[in-house]
């Protein structure tokens, strides 16, 4: 059987931020290639990451999942993948009742089911340390400043489960957002790479952020880059505790309630279609497990 050509996906969305939803439980490991293929959204179907639901790894938690970027690199975290990772596992019929775990790369997360579609997920605590990033700078700070090319850049840098830098602005739709982003995943300080945020703040309590992610470029949604713009706003004791977090494509809530707690983000699922990928994409798909 033609593992590929057989392999069905569903396209969802969380806050703007697009995903191709596909089972891996029946063995199917998707190849870097095939990954680049089906996020082209004229020759593909298109998405911010593709998530792959696997089988539960720890004991309490009802299923797994992994994510990788449009570029084919994996990621460790995403926030708003795990919230449809539940809206589809709850399509799919799986008894999860209002409060359940999933394991994702980067650990088990406790999602709860909310009303409308929507879901909260805690995402962990934000980790400062520059070596749990990884960054490059010596000691723990809640800035950083980083000559690139003609001017300085002002950042605060944090693990989500994976690498954010964020850095406050005056007006995020005025930002040069790719052109900042770029130099800075270019500067060598992050090893891994590292998702760039540029948070406007409007209140104590709502801020505009825009988020230029690793391995796929401006996302319309990024939910652990907003965990991690509240977690550095609070840190600089520029936001509260409980912030609106405005994206291009919608808005996330973000609650820290205090330092040695869980960040937990709660937003919108949507699905858009179902559908089966046509045996061309078989070419560039690695053989089943
Ligand atoms: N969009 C995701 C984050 C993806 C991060 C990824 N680009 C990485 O390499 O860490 C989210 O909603 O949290």
């Amino acid at each position: 059987m033609n593992v590929v050509a057989a392999q069905r996906f569903s396209k969802m969305h969380g806050a703007g931020n697009h995903f191709v939803v596909v089972d891996l439980r029946g063995g199917f490991e998707p190849a870097p290639e095939w990954i680049r293929a089906v996020a082209d959204p004229c020759t593909g179907v298109g998405f911010d990451q593709l998530l792959g639901i696997e089988a539960a790894r720890t004991p309490g938690a009802v299923a797994g999942f992994r994510i990788w970027n449009t570029d084919g690199s994996p990621a460790r975290q995403c926030g708003n993948g795990a919230r449809c990772v539940a809206s589809w596992l709850r399509r799919e019929g799986l008894q999860i009742g209002r409060d359940f775990v999933l394991d994702s790369p980067s650990g088990p997360l406790r999602v709860e089911v909310l009303d409308d579609g929507r879901f909260a997920v805690e995402m962990g605590r934000p980790d400062f340390a520059p070596t749990a990033i990884p960054f490059t700078a010596e000691a723990e700070a809640p800035q950083y400043r980083r000559r690139l090319f003609d001017e300085v850049l002002s950042f605060g840098a944090v693990s989500m489960g994976n690498p954010h830098a964020v850095v406050e602005v005056a007006d995020a739709a005025a930002t040069p957002v790719a052109t900042l982003a770029t130099r800075l995943q270019g500067s060598g300080d992050f090893p891994d790479g590292v998702n760039v945020g540029f948070a406007q703040v409007l209140a104590p309590d709502r801020i505009r952020l825009r988020v230029y992610e690793r391995g796929v470029g401006e996302t319309r949604a990024c939910g652990s880059g907003a965990c991690a713009a509240v977690a550095v706003l609070v840190r600089r004791g520029r936001v509260g505790r409980e912030v609106a977090v405005e994206l291009p494509g919608g808005v996330l809530g973000v609650r820290w309630p205090q330092d040695d707690a869980p960040v937990t983000l709660s937003g919108p699922t949507a699905f858009v279609f179902d559908g089966s990928f046509a045996a061309a994409f078989a070419a560039a798909a690695a053989p089943a497990r």
